[in-house]
């Protein structure tokens, strides 16, 4: 069965000028993205992914081209897609809970619901605990957790991170992709991820979007079709891998690379 489509992005282009010199940033940027997917975007430092997951947001405006959620034109920052950065962006004078609160203020909810919303989406990345400590009393893997059940409490219908877990160590990142999974198949949230590794990447997603640069462009789409849950050391997992390096010309059979990452 195809799945309701919840994004379309439609002939994406966008220029930035610097110093009086107009550079191309992306172009032609086409996809799609249905009800439940996590898609990551890959690609090397520069070739445009961040330029990219702004436009889809509605932070910038395309030169060419359109946006839709749900059918909708993005014309501007809404409600129904929320943006999770690699920083967290919390605010350090609220607690925990006053910072999940935040983003359920512009709803008309009752002072007990949103409170309640709140707790319940802290219990979900386990920091129901902490809910009156203040973020700096948290490591950088509980702050990310924090940032994630203030984006998930608003239930949008799109969820789009920027390398969300690149500040934390391995052993935390790998902990949070996996809570992010979980959480994932739980709410059945929609996730455009912008990621560099590889492994992130192949790990998190149902499909792969490789990028090259220079203006940024959608070179490939690979699905991934391991299993979930993933295990990182199955064949399937390995075998995807392997082709994104190949893509990429990252193996050392490869001759020398046209993009790379
Ligand atoms: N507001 C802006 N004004 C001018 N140039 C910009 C602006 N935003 C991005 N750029 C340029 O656009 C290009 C793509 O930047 P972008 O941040 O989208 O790349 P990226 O793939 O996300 O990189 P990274 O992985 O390092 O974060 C870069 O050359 C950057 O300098």
């Amino acid at each position: 069965m195809r799945q309701e489509t919840v994004l379309e992005a439609t002939g994406l282009s966008k220029r930035f000028t610097h110093k009086g010199r107009t550079e191309p940033v992306l172009n032609d940027v086409s996809f799609q993205v249905g009800q439940n997917e996590i898609i990551s975007i890959l690609g090397k430092s520069g070739c445009g992914k961040s330029t990219l997951l702004h436009l889809l947001g509605g932070f910038e405006r395309p030169d060419e081209g359109t946006v839709r959620i749900n059918g909708q034109p993005v014309t501007g920052p809404s409600r129904n897609c929320i943006m999770l950065f690699q920083h967290y962006g919390l605010l350090p004078w609220r607690t925990v809970l006053g910072n999940v609160e935040l983003g359920l203020e512009n709803e008309r909810l009752p002072a007990s619901e949103r409170k309640e919303r709140a707790m319940r989406y802290l219990r979900k990345v386990g920091l129901e605990d902490k809910a009156g400590a203040f973020p700096r009393q948290l490591s950088g893997g509980m702050q990310q957790r924090v940032a994630l059940a203030r984006a998930l409490a608003v239930q949008p219908k799109l969820l789009l991170m920027d390398e969300p877990f690149a500040a934390v160590d391995t052993f935390t990142r790998y902990q949070l992709q996996d809570e992010l999974l979980r959480i994932q198949r739980e709410e059945r949230t929609t996730i455009i991820l912008v990621t560099h590794d590889i492994d992130e990447a192949v790990y998190l997603s149902d499909r792969v979007l490789l990028m090259g640069a220079n203006p940024g462009t959608i070179r490939t789409e690979l699905a991934v079709p391991a299993a979930k849950p993933r295990d990182r050391g199955h064949e399937d997992f390995l075998h995807v891998r392997r082709t994104v390096l190949e893509r990429f010309e990252l193996t050392r059979a490869a001759p020398a690379p046209e993009f790379s990452i």
